[in-house]
């Protein structure tokens, strides 16, 4: 599949701190590519980068097969949507006349504003002016900003920051359906990995500035695999026991860590365990969650 967004060795630096690290970025089209990192992390950096509000101090960008330069900056960017920071509107017009604003300065025609209001559900309130919008009423204006001229791709930069429990929920269908519905490519990055969850079918986690982690979301859930955790009353000897066996074994707190093992191994092993008078005292099956992962790779804990 192409790769509708790539960079390479990607750094930018401010003041005597590098904070992106040679980012490999690759969002592959018709993804919903999850750009998940905490908070600090060099998400919005990025992001700015790609879209030309930030100068990069190394490496490249390829956005649709084009290698980003001043030259044709514009005229790539004319196909991307975006929706950064909390965008700024005029509060005493309606939501249809701010439209028509971004419909000039886009050089978009005017019909365009019903279909964007319809996609983001904003067709019931688009004559109420906008300083009387809720946070997510807002935010959704926002995203038919972003929709007006129907872009290939969207870049969208914690486009559920501030929304209630339903707006959230509501963006993050709206969101799911660009791909299948209108086509379109969405980069989209968030701290909240249980967002990135449910709406993402590509992920890339990024720590400190650099992408530790990037595939599909499936690859993500295989790293959660299970794994069987016995403890016993002597666990360096068990530890022993089951590597001579060939057995992979870590020890956490008071209990060994194996592989996931099928019923007829794991009696195997215990019953090795017995002979060689170990005595055990717990047998218990442990999932490793993706917070766990997320923790791992990036040495912090997770917002969910
Ligand atoms: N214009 C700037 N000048 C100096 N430092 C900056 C500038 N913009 C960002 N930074 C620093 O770069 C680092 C990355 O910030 P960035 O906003 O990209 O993180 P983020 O992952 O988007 O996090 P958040 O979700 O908190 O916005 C931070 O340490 C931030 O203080």
């Amino acid at each position: 599949m192409a790769a509708i967004i790539q960079t390479n060795g990607l750094c930018k630096q401010y003041g005597k701190i590098l904070r992106v690290k040679d980012l490999d970025l690759s969002v592959p089209e018709g993804a919903v590519y999850g750009f998940l990192g905490p908070n600090g992390a060099g998400k919005s950096t990025t992001l700015k980068m790609i879209l030309g509000l930030a100068k990069p101090t190394a490496g490249s960008i390829t956005v649709f097969e084009k290698t980003v330069n001043s030259k044709n900056r514009m005229s790539i960017l004319k196909n991307v949507g975006s929706l950064i920071e909390s965008p700024s509107y005029y509060g005493h017009l309606s939501g249809h006349e701010n439209l028509q604003i971004i419909c000039t300065l886009k050089s978009v025609p005017e019909k365009e504003i019903e279909r964007v209001l319809q996609i983001v559900r904003l067709e019931k309130q688009k004559d109420k002016k906008v300083s009387q919008y809720s946070l997510g009423m807002k935010q959704r204006l926002g995203l038919a900003c972003a929709l007006l001229g129907s872009p290939k791709l969207l870049i969208l930069d914690e486009p559920t920051n501030g929304l209630d429990p339903a707006g959230i929920q509501e963006m993050r269908e709206l969101i799911c359906s660009l791909p299948k519905e209108y086509g379109m490519t969405v980069l989209v990055s968030s701290h909240l990995l249980s967002e990135i969850d449910q709406m993402a079918t590509n992920v890339g986690i990024i720590s400190k500035g650099e992408l530790i982690f990037q595939s599909s979301l499936a690859a993500l859930h295989q790293k959660s695999s299970r794994r069987i955790a016995i403890r016993t009353l002597d666990n360096a000897r068990a530890a022993s026991v089951l590597q001579e066996q060939g057995i992979g074994v870590e020890m956490q707190q008071n209990y060994l860590l194996l592989p996931e093992l099928d019923d007829p191994e794991l009696a195997r092993h215990t019953m090795r365990l017995f002979e060689r008078n170990v005595q055990i005292v717990r047998i218990e099956q442990r999932e490793k969650s993706l917070e766990d992962i997320f923790l791992e790779l990036t040495g912090r804990a997770v917002s969910l």
